[in-house]
């Protein structure tokens, strides 16, 4: 039986109970645990994760092709607590959901237990049986109202498919369920593909998932699914839903009651019984990494559930990430474990919007250094959205920092918004007067004077999107100026409605983060601006050049939609640095170009995708503390032969961020060039991780990141 045990209980296994009946793998049960009852899954002996899961992208089966098939015949001895419950209202998970679950905690080093208790809905496992029944005839109840509601709308009317379109479904209809990117630029209408795949599952009585990096994007493509496909149920599945819906939501799917799921991460985990088709949409996004917990990735487990399962999975994307570009790439340049699939034009032909690299050093020259210190945005700059804003087209600036200002300091002695329990500024927030820490809440209202001085001449210093929409609005008197980031959108239904007001045309100038950048469909603008950019070019991350270029060729995507303004649409970037080869790639709107140098430049570096890493994080009262775990540890993993396996073990540091919240963190890579030794390695260090930390090195607390998305 599986229960919710972390892995550091020292409990890997399966636990076992008595049960008068034999039950089927995967029947949810509750059973005695300690002085409580919980929730848990019935399981088969072999519980214990596999060594060698192979990769969520590896072409070879996983280690337990084939589920047992036998139902378990639950505990014989006579010291064992008998199950309090069985959840027979509800069918048991199925095997394609066991081995998902079995192949992640494995992959992610978990405990087998707890992943799998903690990726069904929360209430789930605080029900019992009687109030279960209860919610299942609620959901039977609500599952009926269209039905007595008698008809079903008219089909809709379907768009005449692009010829890249019709090109792409054509291959798809042709091939064998496989992994296939979807590379097609902005616009290019990958949404309507993913509709017609669809549909094509739907009419077979199969059921389609849909993953999304952001809530943020899910009411549209919700919305657009569910105006394709009135006849069928669609539900989501997503942090934003109250745990009761969850449950309901997450029921309707395992029922099979409905054919459409459509949610965040969390929603490769939901159980679907007739599974169809798998869509990743954005497939790039960085969300997609669960960053706490079981540090999954959700498009690598739709990546290998679609293949477990034997059903297609579409990973779409403008600017794919880079290992699944190379994933992509066919023989012999690349191991071609995935389709390509290429949509290079926008619907309606219109084109990519031109790419404008503004240079700040001529503008400065031209117009004295003061023009860049006292303003945000280049006179020329400004004179283009002058003239948007009379045509009565909209733009959209780019600034990815939310707040006025990211730190406050005195002219006097330099003091500076530090958080006093954090290695980070204090970002200083207008509309409460407040200086908030971003990283652990820490707030407090501005002080009227300097802490330190006394002087009260204290200023921001930069500039965040708060500050941006004030100066616009000095700026440019008369526009309507909308500003969408997470402050704004925080209570329920906030970004909706401005949404919403943007479609309407009720905005004239948006000034928005990386939220807005991607994903909508705004029809009505025609230029975007990136207006500080340059902070992330010289990033420590190797990934920051690929994040910020796949950023800002989304963001310019969202100008020039309709192809009727597609030839007067602009993207303009605002740098100190117009050569740098990653604006210059940019400008050519090449990424193939550009991933092809990234790849390079990876390649010699034996970075990912050309190595494997896992990451090490502890946290600990003191940096010591931190360290000396992480030695231990590493004393460890040489212990059982990591050098040997080629495993490469790098020195403990300290983190980007070292303190959050009076924690000290500090971490550890490990880099393979092959993901099987890595694999090994960790499934027989990570249980002694446990021992490590005991004595002198105490930490509060340790984790290991898989395929982790920041170094
Ligand atoms: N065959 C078609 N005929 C007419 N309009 C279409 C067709 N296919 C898609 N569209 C429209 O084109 C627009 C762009 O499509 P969509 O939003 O799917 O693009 P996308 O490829 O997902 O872009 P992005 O990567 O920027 O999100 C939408 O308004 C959509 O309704
Ligand atoms: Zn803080």
């Amino acid at each position: 039986m599986l229960v919710a045990l972390p892995r550091h209980s020292g409990i890997d296994a399966a636990l076992d109970y008595l049960s008068p009946v034999a039950l089927p793998v995967g029947q949810l049960v509750r059973v005695p645990l300690g002085r409580r009852v919980v929730m848990g899954v019935a399981w088969d002996g072999g519980a214990s994760e596999p060594a060698d899961p192979g990769h969520p992208d590896d072409r070879a089966h996983p280690s337990h092709p084939t589920h047992p098939a036998d139902p378990v015949a639950v505990g014989e001895a006579a010291d064992l607590k008998p199950v309090a419950e069985v959840l027979e209202a509800l069918p048991p998970l199925d095997a394609g959901w066991c081995e998902l679950v079995r192949f992640a905690a494995g992959y992610y080093q978990r405990s087998l237990g707890e992943l799998a208790l903690t990726v069904l809905p929360p209430e789930l496992r605080d029900v019992d049986g009687v109030q279960l029944q209860r919610r299942l005839k609620r959901l039977a109840k609500r599952s009926a109202v269209p039905s007595i509601a008698g008809e079903v709308p008219g089909a809709p009317t379907l768009p005449a498919l692009s010829e890249d379109q019709q090109a792409v479904l054509t291959a798809l209809a042709a091939s064998a369920p496989a992994t296939h990117l979807l590379h097609g630029v902005t616009g290019s209408g990958k949404t309507e593909v993913y509709l017609r795949a669809a549909e094509a599952e739907l009419a077979k009585g199969r059921q389609v998932l849909v993953l999304v990096p952001e809530i943020n994007l899910t009411p549209q493509l919700e919305a657009r699914f569910a105006q394709r496909f009135p006849a069928h149920r669609l539900v989501s599945l997503h942090s934003g839903l109250t745990p009761a819906q969850r449950l309901q939501h997450w029921l309707a799917a395992h029922l099979g009651q409905a054919q459409l799921v459509l949610g965040t991460r969390m929603a490769v985990f939901a159980s679907l019984p007739r599974l169809g088709l798998i869509v990743v949409d954005e497939e790039h996004d960085p969300s997609y990494k669960q960053q706490e917990g079981a540090r999954y990735s959700a498009r690598d487990l739709a990546v290998w559930r679609g293949r477990q399962a034997n059903v297609a999975v579409l990973l779409g994307s403008a600017t794919p990430s880079l290992e699944t570009w190379l994933n992509a790439t066919p023989a012999p340049e690349g191991p071609g474990r995935y389709q390509r699939l290429a949509m290079p034009r926008r619907i309606g032909d219109g084109g990519l919007p031109a790419v404008r690299l503004l240079d700040l050093q001529r503008v400065v020259g031209m117009h004295g250094s003061r023009v860049m210190r006292e303003h945000p945005l280049a006179p020329e700059l400004l004179a283009a959205l002058r003239e948007r804003v009379a045509r009565g087209e909209q733009s959209f600036v780019l600034l990815n920092r939310r707040g006025y200002a990211p730190v406050l300091h005195c002219t006097g002695c330099g003091w500076k918004s530090g958080c006093p329990h954090c290695s980070a500024w204090r970002v200083f927030h207008k509309v409460d007067r407040s200086l908030r820490c971003h990283h652990c809440g820490f707030s407090e209202r501005v002080p009227r004077a300097c802490p330190v001085c006394g002087d009260p001449d204290i200023q921001p210093m930069g500039r965040g999107t708060e500050r941006l929409e004030e100066q616009l609005a000095e700026q440019l008197p008369g526009a309507r100026i909308g500003r969408i980031d997470a402050d704004t959108t925080r209570s329920k239904g906030s970004l909706e409605s401005q949404l919403a007001a943007v479609h309407a045309g009720e905005v004239d100038v948006l000034v928005g983060t990386q939220m807005v950048a991607k994903g909508h469909d705004f029809r009505r603008m025609t230029l975007v601006a990136a207006v500080n950019a340059d902070s992330a070019l010289f990033s420590s991350d190797f990934r920051a050049p690929e994040r910020l270029f796949a950023l800002l060729l989304q963001a310019a995507g969202r100008a020039g939609r309709d192809a009727a303004h597609a030839a007067r649409s602009e993207m303009w970037i605002q740098t100190w640095y117009p050569d740098h080869p990653l604006y210059q790639a940019l400008q050519a709107q090449d990424y193939e170009a550009f991933a092809a140098s990234q790849l390079a430049e990876r390649r010699v570096a034996s970075l990912p995708p050309f190595s494997c890493l896992a990451l090490l994080r502890a946290e600990a009262r003191s940096q010591e503390a931190a360290l000396g775990f992480l030695h231990e540890a590493a004393r460890a993993a040489e212990a059982l032969g990591a050098l040997q396996a080629g495993v490469q073990i790098y020195p403990p540091v300290p983190a980007a961020l070292q303190r959050v919240a009076n924690v000290e963190r500090a971490q550890m890579l490990l880099e393979a060039p092959l993901r099987p030794p890595l694999q090994r390695l960790l499934a027989a260090w990570v249980p002694r991780l446990q021992e490590a930390n005991r004595g002198e090195h105490r930490v509060l607390r340790w984790a290991v990141d898989v395929d982790p998305q920041a170094i």
